[in-house]
């Protein structure tokens, strides 16, 4: 292969990559039209969703392949644990979310395929599968966020843009995609292929989480 493994992923997860990146929600985001009644709901799924991309987390730190890679993911884990927790907590007080919502919310089936995927692979996955799942998570929502054109004046949306449009951000998915390329370039066809099936599935649940919270 002459390109980029996860240049090669990406463009086989057309049009549904380009269906997140430029989703409506986040042009509603960016110009402080989002009803309050949207993001709440997104924010108490995406939580559930946080719990589970932490796990996955977790198991790319076990099942790595060299230390320094485990340094990089739990570095990772550390912002997820404190600055996006922060985040979650200060937006559910300012937005009134319940207790009961934000500890068990009855999940959107949007929010339950995802689980179910990084559960599997989690479960079931090597270390390129994982972060074929990572990447597409992180890399999706850093293409969007960098399309902020201003800081909007509500902290919650405001905060949840430049959590994914910051220097330290991107250099996480730098390091991501160059690490996927790595491992990628050891790969055979068929591990390549599952990559690829994996990299397409994750990409239609953003869509598709997106989707639940926008109409
Ligand atoms: C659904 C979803 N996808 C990705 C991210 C970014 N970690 C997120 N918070 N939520």
């Amino acid at each position: 292969m002459s390109e980029n493994f996860t240049d090669w992923l990406r463009e086989r997860s057309e049009p549904d990559w380009t269906a997140v990146v430029e989703h409506p929600f986040t042009d509603a985001l960016f110009d402080g039209s989002m009803p309050d009644e949207y993001m709440s709901s997104y924010l108490v799924q995406d939580y559930q969703f946080v719990d589970d991309f932490l796990a996955l987390l977790g198991a790319a730190v076990a099942k790595a392949d060299r230390y320094a890679s485990r340094l990089k993911l739990a570095g990772s884990i550390a912002v997820v644990t404190s600055e996006e927790n922060t985040y979650f907590q200060r937006s559910f007080e300012a937005l009134g979310i319940v207790e009961s919502d934000r500890v068990d919310p009855e999940l959107d089936p949007a929010t339950v395929a995802f689980r179910d995927l990084m559960r599997d692979t989690r479960d079931n996955g090597g270390y390129a599968e994982i972060l074929a799942v990572l990447t597409v998570a992180e890399w999706t929502y850093l293409e969007w966020a960098v399309r902020a054109p201003a800081k909007p004046d509500n902290f919650v949306h405001a905060e949840w843009i430049e959590l994914h449009a910051n220097p330290d951000f991107q250099e996480w998915v730098t390091w991501l995609r160059s690490e996927l390329d790595r491992v990628g370039a050891e790969l055979d066809e068929r591990e390549r292929a599952r990559c690829l099936r994996l990299f397409q599935q994750a990409t239609k649940c953003e869509v598709d989480f997106f989707n639940a919270h926008w109409d």
